[in-house]
């Protein structure tokens, strides 16, 4: 954590969570990565935070972790209200009690509950969960938040030394989330995205959704579903700047833009590059997080009814500070709605 670069993206993030701060709750207080990260996340006041994990264990990591909040998930005093709301909630999916006094023993289904039952604002869990196991619960049991038609996900990648996307930084989605998007689903992706995107960045965004093809270059089932999307990604938000398909060096290299796109006025300016399917956009995140060095924070899920947000199990305590800052942040934005 010491001495890790950070973007100016993340810098925003930070100063606007110490600006009004939000409790979040980190699941995997058992986790070495999770604990640097939360002495520095106290240290320099952006969160409260509440670490579930043996307090042994998290006393024995020699981590200042002054002022947090440490429960013991084998003996929580909340524990049973807990277990009654998730009864309550999931009742008609089959819960049964003793399945619910079982769940709330697990880090994940307990941290969201706590966010439901509002004893803490948003909950960050992923270095040592799989993305399914993460959001599973928070799908379950927040549900999508009013109006949304789904949840998904996004990655702030900001590539050192870069002027493209907004100054080297861009939106990658859905890089964590929906498997295979249908053109509608991927229509949805879109226009949350470039909301999130304005909501975090402040910037205007300039929506490409991509493909192998650029503007009928290339004609198949595949193509054509981008280009559908774009449709009706249009049809949802008229006013933002969307289109597609485009291939990635249309979308964001201004000369290529204007060669294969010249119409577009998202072509070689995009900021938000929306992926056709998972394998797409997980594989690309990571060849630019890897191979490029960018800082890569996420998979941030939008359209969820309270921010939980997960984490690559390669990521490291910087990561898992950048993805809290941007929780508390998405926190704050939820409490003004
Ligand atoms: C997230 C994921 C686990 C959800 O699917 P699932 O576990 O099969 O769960 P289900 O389909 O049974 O859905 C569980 C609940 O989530 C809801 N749900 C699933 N996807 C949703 C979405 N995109 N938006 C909103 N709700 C959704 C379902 O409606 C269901 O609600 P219900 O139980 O109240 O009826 C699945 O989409 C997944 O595995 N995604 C890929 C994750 C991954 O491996 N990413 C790569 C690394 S980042
Ligand atoms: C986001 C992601 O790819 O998560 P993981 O590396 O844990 O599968």
């Amino acid at each position: 954590m010491k001495g890790a670069r950070v973007s100016r993206f993340l810098d925003s993030m930070v100063t606007r969570a110490q600006a009004d701060l939000r409790t979040i709750v980190l699941p995997e207080g058992n986790d070495p990565r999770t604990l640097e990260a939360a002495e520095a996340i106290l240290r320099q006041g952006v969160a409260r935070l509440i670490i579930l994990g043996d307090a042994g264990r998290i006393a024995a990591s020699g981590r200042d972790l002054t002022g947090a909040e440490v429960i013991d998930p084998t003996s929580y005093e909340r524990a049973d209200e807990l277990a009654a709301l998730l009864l309550e909630l999931r009742r008609a999916k089959g819960m049964t009690s003793e399945k619910a006094r079982e769940l709330v023993r697990d880090v994940l289904y307990l941290g969201v509950l706590m966010v439901k039952a509002g004893i803490a604002e948003g909950m960050v869990a992923g270095a040592c969960h799989a993305t399914g196991d993460v959001l599973r619960p928070s799908l379950q049991i927040l549900k999508t938040a009013p109006g949304a038609a789904l949840a998904s996900s996004f990655f702030i990648m900001t590539v050192p030394d870069s002027d493209l996307g907004s100054e080297g930084t861009f939106l990658f989605s859905d890089c964590g989330l929906e498997v295979q998007p249908s053109a509608e689903r991927l229509a949805h992706i879109a226009v949350s995205s470039a909301r999130s995107w304005e909501a975090l960045t402040g910037r205007p965004a300039s929506v490409a959704l991509l493909s192998h093809s650029t503007k009928g270059s290339a004609a198949n089932d595949d193509a054509e579903k981008v280009a559908r999307a774009v449709e009706l990604a249009r049809e949802l938000a008229p006013e933002c700047a969307i289109d597609g398909e485009l291939q990635l060096d249309a979308a964001i290299v201004p000369e290529i833009g204007r060669m294969k796109a010249p119409q577009s006025k998202v072509a070689g300016r995009a900021n938000c590059l929306v992926f056709p399917d998972l394998d797409a956009g997980n594989i690309g995140y990571k060849l630019v997080q890897r191979l490029a060095k960018a800082e890569a924070l996420g998979p941030i899920t939008q359209g969820l009814a309270a921010p939980v947000n997960d984490l690559s199990r390669g990521c490291d305590a910087h990561d898992i500070f950048g993805v809290v800052a941007i929780t508390c942040v998405q926190a704050q934005a939820r409490g003004k709605a």
